[in-house]
């Protein structure tokens, strides 16, 4: 179930015609511009998102993960290459697109918790105040936050002010949520309690979900497919096609752990 870039079997070319892609990446290369430098942070990138996908950017720091998640979602222009949604061109961000950052100082301090959810509701999707706050407050109820509901972030912990950012980027229900290292912040009991609710989230809604993480352990938790991309400039080294399949051929999670390990950042031959 660990295809490398170059092998992509016949069935999975069969699979992946049949079912249009929601979101296909073709070939992009991303480069950033300094007074004294050109950045290439990717090249050549191609990969297809499907609907209710729970798909993971893997790679060593650098790579490239968090760029690409920046041009999916709209703020960056591939200088060579593709990304179409249900086959539009990407040009700018839209609604269609929400992110969900690692920074917990991603919600208005000012506005509570169900300000917060509401505040793109209102804006970006227009809707009447009463609708969005019935919106907000489901979506603040996913996520455990009942009581919270008119907290000010500043009274939150790093968990529940993810949770908020969570809810507020479901309760847009755009076609992708991007999570750029959720929850890389947290401490490592929380961060397992927020996997697990982002799951459970998962089977309620079947939401599609890029998740952008350096952490191998976490990439196989949350996901039913994985890209792992090689150190800077990222490009693709191979793709675990089907997470649960790959963990059962492989006797276990952490047998798969230590291929992807190996994959990534040992020399044939070598192993740390
Ligand atoms: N604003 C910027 N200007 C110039 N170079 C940048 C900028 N942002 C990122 N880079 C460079 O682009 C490359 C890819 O960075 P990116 O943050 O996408 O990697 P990443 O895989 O997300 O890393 P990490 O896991 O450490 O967050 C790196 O070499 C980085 O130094």
């Amino acid at each position: 179930m660990l295809q490398s870039a170059a092998t992509v079997s016949p069935a999975h070319q069969a699979i992946a015609q049949a079912a249009e892609p929601l979101l296909s990446v073709e070939k992009v290369t991303l480069r950033y511009k300094t007074p004294n430098l050109l950045v290439t942070a990717t090249e050549q990138v191609s990969f297809s998102v499907r609907k209710s996908d729970r798909f993971v950017l893997l790679g060593p720091s650098g790579c490239g993960k968090s760029t690409l998640l920046k041009a999916v979602g709209g703020y960056m222009k591939p200088v060579s290459g593709s990304i179409r949604i249900s086959g539009r061109t990407v040009t700018k961000p839209g609604p269609d697109r929400m992110m969900v950052f690692q920074e917990f100082d991603q919600l208005m301090p000012w506005k509570t918790v169900l300000e917060n959810v509401m505040f793109p509701l209102l804006v970006a999707r227009k809707l009447l105040p009463r609708e969005a706050e019935e919106i907000a407050r489901s979506y603040i109820d996913k996520v455990k936050l009942t009581r919270a509901v008119d907290s000010f972030p500043h009274t939150l912990s790093g968990g529940m002010k993810q949770r908020v950012a969570i809810a507020r980027g479901m309760a847009m229900q755009p076609d992708i949520l991007l999570m750029d290292e959720p929850f890389a912040a947290l401490d490592a009991l929380t961060r397992r309690q927020m996997q697990d609710e982002l799951l459970q989230l998962w089977d309620d809604t079947k939401f599609t979900v890029i998740f952008v993480t350096h952490s191998i352990a976490e990439a196989i938790k949350i996901s039913n497919r994985i890209l792992l991309l090689s150190p800077h400039p990222g490009r693709v080294k191979a793709e675990v096609v089907d997470v649960d399949k790959a963990s059962n051929e492989n006797g276990t999670a952490a047998a798969l752990e230590r291929d992807i390990h190996d994959l990534l950042f040992c020399e044939p031959g070598h192993r740390e």
